[in-house]
Formats: C-alpha cells, sequence, structure tokens
C-alpha cells in the first residue's frame, strides 16, 4: 500500500440543480486520513460519491493511486445470502481470496454471524458487515461514510483499532461523519454551502 494515493483539485457538486459545494482541496499520502464534516445535506456521502467514481462532479479533478473501498448506507451485501457468501460474492467481484473472509468476520467481531442471512442482521451487525467486506477488499483507499452510525461505543472503539492498523500498512482513509470520529485526523474539510446557494436559500425562505 505504499503507493496509496488521493489528490482532489477544485472538486464541485451540482446534485438536484443546486451546487452543494465548491472549491474542495486535499490531498492525502500512504497512512493519511481525513475528515469531512458539515451538517445534514451539505453533501458529505455526495463527495464520497464522486471520489468513488460513482458521481460526476461538476467542477475539478479527483485522482487516485490505489483500489478504492466504500462503506456507505447502502449496503451492497445480498439480503438473502448469508453473511459468508455474500461476502465472497464482492471477493470474486474484486478479485481476491475468499479466504480473506474469516479474518474480517473476526476483526470485526462477527465471526458468529457468517451464516446468518443478511436481512436478519441489526443495524450494528449490517455495518459491521460491510466493513467487512472494505477489508476483504484490501483496498488501500477506504472511504468511510458515517461509520460509527449504528455501532455501538465499544464497535466504534473498535473500527478505530482498525483504521489505525490500516493507515500504518500504509492505507488512506476518508471519512464523512457530522460527529468526531475515534481516530485522529491529518485533516479536516468542514463543508460550506458556496455564498451564492446561500443567498438564493435566503430569498427562497417564506418571510
Ligand atoms: N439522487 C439525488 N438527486 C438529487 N439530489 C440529491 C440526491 N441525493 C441526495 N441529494 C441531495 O444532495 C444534498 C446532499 O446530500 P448528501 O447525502 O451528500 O449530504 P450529507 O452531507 O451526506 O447528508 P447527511 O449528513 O444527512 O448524510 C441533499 O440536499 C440531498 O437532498
Amino acid at each position: 500500500m505504499s503507493g496509496a494515493a488521493l489528490s482532489i483539485r477544485g472538486l464541485a457538486c451540482l446534485r438536484g440543480g443546486r451546487l452543494l459545494f465548491t472549491g474542495v482541496d486535499l490531498a492525502l499520502g500512504p497512512g493519511d486520513s481525513a475528515q469531512i464534516a458539515g451538517p445534514n445535506g451539505i453533501g458529505k456521502s455526495s463527495l464520497l460519491r464522486i471520489v468513488a467514481g460513482l458521481l460526476r462532479p461538476f467542477a475539478g479533478t479527483v485522482q487516485c493511486e490505489g483500489a478504492v473501498a466504500l462503506t456507505d448506507e447502502l449496503v451492497a451485501l445480498d439480503r438473502d445470502r448469508t453473511v459468508q457468501d455474500a461476502l465472497a460474492f464482492w471477493a470474486r467481484i474484486d478479485e481476491v481470496p475468499v479466504t480473506r473472509i474469516a479474518a474480517a468476520l473476526d476483526d470485526l467481531d462477527i465471526p458468529h454471524l457468517a451464516d446468518v442471512p443478511v436481512r436478519m442482521l441489526s443495524t450494528g451487525q449490517r455495518k459491521r458487515a460491510a466493513l467487512a467486506r472494505t477489508l476483504v477488499s484490501g483496498a488501500p483507499v477506504w472511504l468511510l461514510d458515517e461509520p460509527a452510525n449504528g455501532l455501538d461505543t465499544a464497535s466504534a472503539a473498535a473500527l478505530g483499532g482498525l483504521v489505525d492498523r490500516h493507515r500504518a500498512a500504509g492505507g488512506i482513509v476518508l471519512a464523512a461523519s457530522h460527529l468526531p470520529l475515534a481516530w485522529a485526523q491529518d485533516v479536516t474539510i468542514h463543508l460550506q454551502r458556496p455564498a451564492d446557494e446561500m443567498g438564493n436559500m435566503e430569498e427562497d425562505m417564506p418571510a
């Protein structure tokens, strides 16, 4: 993972005809971690989805060295498969050994859920299974959207340990959260509405 890098320049996002943010710059290298902060609806998830290649930026560029893994609220695990099979499905797509799954389930403290269908998991268990997918992927660049949502205090702290291990191995973590996270940040970006948009919003408000 020593060559991992993420560079964002002049990034702007337009959604639903509204400019969410403009001029976001960020440069991360091996071992770095950054948080995208800001209130609900400001565009944190949208920024991560742009970095993941799932949304097109309105302006700016994203350059990434190394594979990217996104964990967000849309858990991409087949609800009708067991946790083990759902992770194996993605391991085959990501072309990584399925033997990694056992270690990832241990890391997330859910080995007992391997044979449980995804649809039967609780919110926190589902989040841990989604994080297991990120671990199994072996991707150096982790994009974590509200990673502590649904996790109990101990699990959130344990995730901090996994993030630290990933960074020590040269990985990069970019997390979106309106709350402080359980690990230290090299950079925190507070997203803000562009000035013009704020003017428009004020004009739109009823008197
Ligand atoms: N598919 C979509 N089409 C149009 N607008 C969208 C779409 N998805 C989200 N939006 C809008 O984009 C804005 C930013 O959403 P986003 O989910 O990126 O914000 P966020 O900062 O992650 O919010 P939260 O903290 O609530 O998760 C919101 O105003 C939302 O309504």
